[in-house]
């Protein structure tokens, strides 16, 4: 029976496709796998059985990845399966931020009790809410991955002119993307330029504080600023003045703090991106179908950590061995198994980065001597048989 830790609330459309051999619970000692969203795990003590991880999400920041690679856990992600809801989010934003919708239907319900006036004051007041329209202005997506590249060509769509901009732009992003988009040649393009911008890049240690003091300083005034990626991805002491004076005339944040809530023209919204069934559906039942297939064959699909790698299984047994990314490491397993007896029929190792992985399928069974020996290789982190 493999064991099961889920630490948010994940589709059950998901959860059921771990079937009768597992157990699965919120709350239990040992897993081999867990599932969590958005759950800070950077203090949790990691379970020594621990084998992988699976964000039903796209964002990692709040699992310790590092930690969890020298301990040879996998940490999956799935990667736009929840892209569309946050786009549907990003599209409502923009005409929120530019319509005052939200204040005047705030503004709407003190009218309440003014019987036949109703409209008399509904004409009235309008003008404090009147707002401009999105068409023919110039969107800047910051970061054009599952997210980015949905929302530039929806609002390029809607008739906006659309920036991007991303410099590590993937294949696929660029297949994707309409080629009526305008390519940025760097961020300052998207700030000095546009009437709208949006991000959508992950929060790291080169993103965090990346629309700063600086950044909104080279920003058009009156420009509206759309944050659906994560809080300290914008330096909210450095907006709020911005915000004050009306440079920026508004903020639309999926990710508000405490200085941001109630502040005039913040459209804080509490992180509702991905939360829709559709998405709740897609991201478990990916996350669930990536963590059985590492924990019963050793595969790799959508890894944050490890390379991707997978191979049929056709013998009898398979070592999985989690590595550093080190010269002549391989020959160490084969030679190894060479003197254990054990008659590799195949073999599949890749590498990322710093980190490698490699699967031998062998013809015979696999003693915990040979996995303890594997294991205290310098450069392996964690082997495994099954
Ligand atoms: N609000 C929500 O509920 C919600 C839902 C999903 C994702 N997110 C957030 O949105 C982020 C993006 O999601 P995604 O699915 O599009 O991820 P993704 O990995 O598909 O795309 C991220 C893109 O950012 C680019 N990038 C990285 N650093 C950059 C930089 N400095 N400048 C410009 N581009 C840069 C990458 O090249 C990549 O193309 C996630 O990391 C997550 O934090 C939020
Ligand atoms: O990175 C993500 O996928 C989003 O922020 C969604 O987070 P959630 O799964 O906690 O809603």
């Amino acid at each position: 029976m493999h064991k099961v830790l889920c630490l948010n609330k994940i589709s059950p459309i998901g959860t059921d496709r771990l079937g009768a051999e597992y157990e699965f619970s919120t709350d239990m000692q040992n897993p081999e796998g867990i599932l969590v969203r958005s759950a800070a795990m950077h203090d949790m003590e990691l379970p020594a059985e621990l084998l992988a991880i699976a964000r039903a999400g796209a964002g990692v920041n709040n699992i310790p990845i590092a930690k969890c690679s020298e301990a040879g856990i996998v940490v999956f992600n799935t990667p736009g399966a929840n892209a569309n809801a946050v786009k549907e989010l990003v599209l409502a934003a923009l005409f929120m931020t530019s319509r005052k919708i939200i204040p005047a239907i705030e503004w709407a319900k003190t009218l309440k009790g003014s019987g036949k006036e109703v409209s008399k004051l509904v004409e009235k007041g309008k003008s404090a809410f009147a707002g401009p329209e999105i068409l023919g202005k110039k969107l800047g997506v910051i970061g054009l991955g599952a997210i980015g590249v949905l929302v530039a060509n929806a609002a390029q769509t809607l008739g906006m002119q659309v920036y991007g901009f991303d410099p590590f732009l993937s294949v696929d992003a660029a297949w994707n993307l309409s080629s009526s988009i305008t390519k940025a040649a760097s961020i300052d393009d998207i700030l000095t330029n546009c009437d709208y911008i949006t991000i959508h890049v992950p929060l790291n240690d080169s993103t965090r504080g990346l629309i700063g003091g600086d950044a909104l300083a080279k920003t058009k005034p009156g420009v509206r600023l759309l944050n659906f990626s994560r809080g300290e991805l914008v330096d909210t002491a450095a907006l709020l003045p911005a915000l004050e004076s009306g440079h920026v005339a508004a903020y639309a944040t999926d990710f508000p703090d405490d200085a941001l809530i109630g502040v005039e023209n913040v459209l804080a919204i509490p992180h509702l991106g991905a939360s829709t069934p559709e998405s709740e559906d897609n991201c478990a039942m990916m996350a669930v179908d990536q963590l059985k297939d590492y924990i019963e064959n050793g595969n790799i699909k959508n890894s944050v950590n490890f390379p991707a790698i997978s191979m049929p299984r056709d013998a009898q047994t398979r070592i999985c061995i989690a590595h550093r990314n080190i010269p002549n490491t391989i020959g160490s397993f084969t030679a190894l198994c060479g003197a254990a007896g054990i008659n590799i029929e195949n073999m599949l190792s890749k590498s990322r980065g710093d980190w490698a992985y490699t699967i031998l399928d062998v013809s015979n069974d696999v003693t915990p001597d040979l996995l303890a020996e594997l294991e205290a290789l310098d450069p392996v982190v964690r082997a495994r048989a099954i």
